[in-house]
């Protein structure tokens, strides 16, 4: 998908929810787990449900490879149910040398391969250029790179600083700028963070960023908002828990969740896109 695409999605549902298909088999409601495949019943019924208010999906892949073979199937399905104008995330975290980084890229960006046609991957850049331009080489495909995360130890190395004062994260965010446009380059800001997304925008007035942390978390989705819009949103703000364990009825709970996000996100573009 580019980013006109994807623009467009957020423009017509007036929303720029990503819901995070965090799906854990100890978690979901009982009557799922009658099915033959209940994280893929569980999966659908959290896309039927959200559907209306979102324009990502995020699924967090470890939750899939933790099952063995058949994780990866319930994936598959996942994938293949999913409506193509959705912008999916394949929130793997990969990241080796390049030649290992051409092989994670066709596992997620090449159908013949695995079975998927993700819109994106999230990277992890502590290892550098080439360990990411293997992921820039597809065209409308998207690398998602970690740069200010939304956990406590984002502060053992993000927050390092240069002999300039300058933090690790920053010239991660500069750096990276180099590699890809931004059409195909976005970065992992945590709504956690918001005393820092000014900061980030300023750095990176155009890029999309990916930011993870509200809801189970506790990030404030008008903070992001405010201080990380841009004249093209900006923004894909995940919820994964709060809104897929939201209640034993799935389909109302999500529904009511995602739509409770897209509410508060429509306001927020009223106020500060158009
Ligand atoms: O890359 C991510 O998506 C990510 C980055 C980050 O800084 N923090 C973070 O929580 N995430 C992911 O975002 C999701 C957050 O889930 P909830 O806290 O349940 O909404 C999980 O899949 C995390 O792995």
């Amino acid at each position: 998908m580019n980013s006109a695409e994807l623009i467009k999605q957020i423009e017509q549902k007036r929303s720029f929810l990503c819901v995070g298909l965090d799906t854990d088999i100890s978690l979901i409601p009982s009557r799922f787990k009658t099915e033959k495949d209940p994280i893929f019943a569980f999966n659908k019924a959290v896309i039927d449900a959200t559907l209306p208010y979102t324009v990502a999906y995020k699924p967090n892949i470890a939750f899939y490879e933790a099952l063995g073979p058949a994780g990866w199937e319930s994936l598959q399905k996942t994938m293949e149910y999913m409506p193509k104008d959705v912008f999916s995330i394949a929130d793997a975290k990969r990241g080796d040398i390049g030649n290992t980084a051409t092989k994670y890229a066709q596992t997620f960006f090449e159908p013949a391969r695995a079975g998927f046609d993700f819109d994106s991957v999230t990277v992890a850049p502590y290892m550098g250029e080439d360990s990411v331009t293997p992921f820039l080489q597809f065209e409308n495909k998207w690398v998602i790179l970690l740069a200010l995360t939304s956990n406590p130890g984002s502060n053992d190395f993000q927050q390092m600083k240069d002999e300039n004062g300058i933090p690790f994260y920053e010239n991660v965010m500069r750096k990276s700028m180099e590699w890809g446009n931004t059409d195909q380059l976005m970065f992992v800001i945590g709504a956690t963070r918001t005393d820092y997304i000014a900061k980030v925008r300023e750095i990176a007035p155009d890029n999309f960023f990916l930011v993870p942390g509200v809801g189970a978390q506790g990030g404030s989705l008008s903070d992001v908002a405010k201080f990380g819009m841009n004249s093209r949103v900006g923004l894909l703000v995940n919820s994964s828990r709060g809104i897929i364990y939201a209640g034993d009825d799935t389909s109302l709970s999500a529904a009511r969740e995602a739509k409770k996000v897209q509410e508060e996100m429509n306001q927020l573009l009223d106020q500060y896109y158009k």
